[in-house]
């Protein structure tokens, strides 16, 4: 047998590691595209925004990038979020909005993304229709962050979306009178020594992508029957579209 450093067992090594990070990608892959909304909520009549939820296979297992928010930020200053913001009028679409973000606020260039689907849509706490676009990264990504809007930038398994060491439970209630429940995960990140904290819509976006892909009852309670995930998901969104329209037009 030829030596553990020679070119062709090296070669054979990286042939079984991509072909695994492969498969991991190619059964994410497949999971996601059943659950691709595309652009079924896009005629809804609230203010669009997008984000991009960038997977990346890490040590042979899914990781998602997130980004801390810059203190100067009017708007949910040092909170995590996905890379990601407000339509404009040059978007073609969601997908256009999430990568154009994306590549404002990390420099993560589009054709280094590979788009895989739409999930179904969240609203923010400004009535904001917020799109979650989910694409494959390399993980060899090394962000720019820019300064103005994001003041760092980390990455965690997604597993700790189904798994986590840290949860807690938020009960909360919108201006448009909807109740539900808020998630929040504090995540020690060995890579950068701190703790981030990953609550409210963004965590709302990551639990349900892990679902997705995991299948796997998570060890905390959720809002879907994961049985029918996808029309749980689906009516729960509604739900509460409903009640923000409801409020938008007794508002008039
Ligand atoms: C009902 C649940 C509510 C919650 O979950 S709160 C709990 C946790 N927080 C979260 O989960 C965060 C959720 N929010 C988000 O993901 C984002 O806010 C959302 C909805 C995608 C919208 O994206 P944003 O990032 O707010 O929007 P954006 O990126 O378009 O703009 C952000 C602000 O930056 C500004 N900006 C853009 N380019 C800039 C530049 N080159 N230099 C300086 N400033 C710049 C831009 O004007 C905007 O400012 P402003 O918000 O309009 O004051
Ligand atoms: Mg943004």
């Amino acid at each position: 047998m030829p030596p553990a450093t020679s070119p062709a067992r090296v070669r054979q090594k990286q042939v079984r590691v991509e072909g695994g990070r492969n498969s991991i990608k190619e059964k994410a892959r497949l999971r996601l595209r059943e659950f691709d909304v595309g652009d079924r909520f896009s005629h809804l009549p609230l203010a669009r925004a997008a984000v991009l939820l960038p997977l990346m296979v890490r040590a042979g297992k899914l990781h998602l990038l997130l980004t801390v928010r810059s203190m100067q930020l009017r708007r949910s200053p040092g909170e995590v979020c996905f890379p990601g913001g407000k339509s404009e009028a040059t978007d073609k679409d969601e997908i256009d909005t999430a990568l154009r973000e994306a590549k404002e606020e990390v420099g993560l260039q589009l054709e280094k993304v590979e788009v895989v689907c739409r999930l179904v849509p969240g609203i923010d706490k400004m009535n904001y229709l917020v799109t979650p676009v989910v694409g494959f990264i390399e993980d060899t990504f090394q962000p720019t962050p820019n300064p103005d809007e994001v003041s760092n930038v980390f990455v965690m398994p997604l597993e700790y979306f189904v798994k986590p060491l840290n949860y807690q439970t938020v009960p909360y209630k919108t201006s448009s009178g909807y109740h539900g429940r808020m998630h929040s995960f504090t995540y020690d990140d060995p890579e950068h020594k701190m703790s981030f904290r990953i609550w409210g819509l963004t965590a709302h976006f990551a639990v349900f992508l892990a679902l997705v892909i995991f299948r796997r009852r998570p060890t905390f309670e959720i809002d879907y029957d994961l049985d029918s995930l996808i029309s749980s998901s689906e009516n729960y969104f509604m739900n509460l579209y409903a009640s923000v329209y409801e409020r938008k037009k007794s508002n008039i």
